[in-house]
């Protein structure tokens, strides 16, 4: 318990919470947090993830993930590089040390997308962030996201719809996340997301003038 208060401190210390953004793939994650990192440039820096999975028509390597081979990624784990990893998919994801240190550096709020196996692994370590789920209206509106976003193959986007039902049945589960937000309009998502880390935007701001 003390020790847990003490690394907490340490953790605190080291510089803002970070913000681990979740929700079922086509909730709006990606679309809300590009919002945020455009509009509080200088606050918020997103922790780069690691992937197996082949970059998107518009992504860049370095900026939306690290594209990697499986052989690459697994190395990486075993070398204790990883704060997490998880399969989605069919694929491999996973948060470096070094990407959610690269943003820490620069003393701004380190934002991680990451999916349900990561938030259950988050938990477990000294991170601290503030949760967030990030939710669609409903399955059928989820659906029509995904596929009017055209980046997904029939059969990733079944996978995807089988993972949103099991995550959305989740994240009901009280004290799992500190916010939940159901986005269906927009703006109004944006707005409530910015309303829960008002106080951590405001602190960093504070500190970052002095
Ligand atoms: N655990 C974990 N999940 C991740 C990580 N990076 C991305 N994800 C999750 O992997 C899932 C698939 O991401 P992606 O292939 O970009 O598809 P999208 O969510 O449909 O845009 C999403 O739920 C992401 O939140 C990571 O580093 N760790
Ligand atoms: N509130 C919204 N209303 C309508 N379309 C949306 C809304 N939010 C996101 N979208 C669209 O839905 C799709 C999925 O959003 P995206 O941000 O890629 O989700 P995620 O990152 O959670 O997988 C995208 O094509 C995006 O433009």
């Amino acid at each position: 318990m003390y020790l847990r208060f003490i690394s907490r401190v340490f953790s605190a210390m080291a510089g803002p919470r970070p913000v681990v953004m979740s929700g079922p793939s086509g909730a709006g994650k990606s679309t809300l947090l590009k919002k945020l990192l455009k509009e509080f440039d200088g606050v918020f820096g997103f922790s780069v993830s690691h992937t197996t999975r082949s970059p998107r028509p518009g992504e860049e390597n370095g900026k939306d993930y690290h594209y990697v081979t499986r052989e690459v990624m697994q190395a990486a784990i075993a070398k204790g590089e990883f704060i997490e990893n998880a399969e989605f998919s069919g694929n491999m994801y996973g948060t470096s040390k070094a990407a959610v240190q690269a943003v820490q550096a620069k003393n701004l709020i380190c934002i991680l997308d990451i999916d349900m196996q990561g938030v259950n692994n988050i938990k477990r370590t000294d991170l601290n962030p503030i949760y967030v789920s990030i939710q669609p209206p409903s399955m059928e509106t989820l659906e029509k996201r995904l596929r009017d976003r055209k980046t997904e193959s029939e059969e990733s986007l079944q996978k995807r719809l089988r993972a949103a039902k099991v995550d959305m049945e989740i994240s009901k589960e009280p004290g799992l996340f500190d916010v939940l937000i159901v986005n269906d309009d927009l703006d109004l998502a944006y707005g409530k997301l910015k309303d829960a880390l008002l106080e951590e935007i405001q602190k960093v701001r504070d500190t970052n003038k002095s």
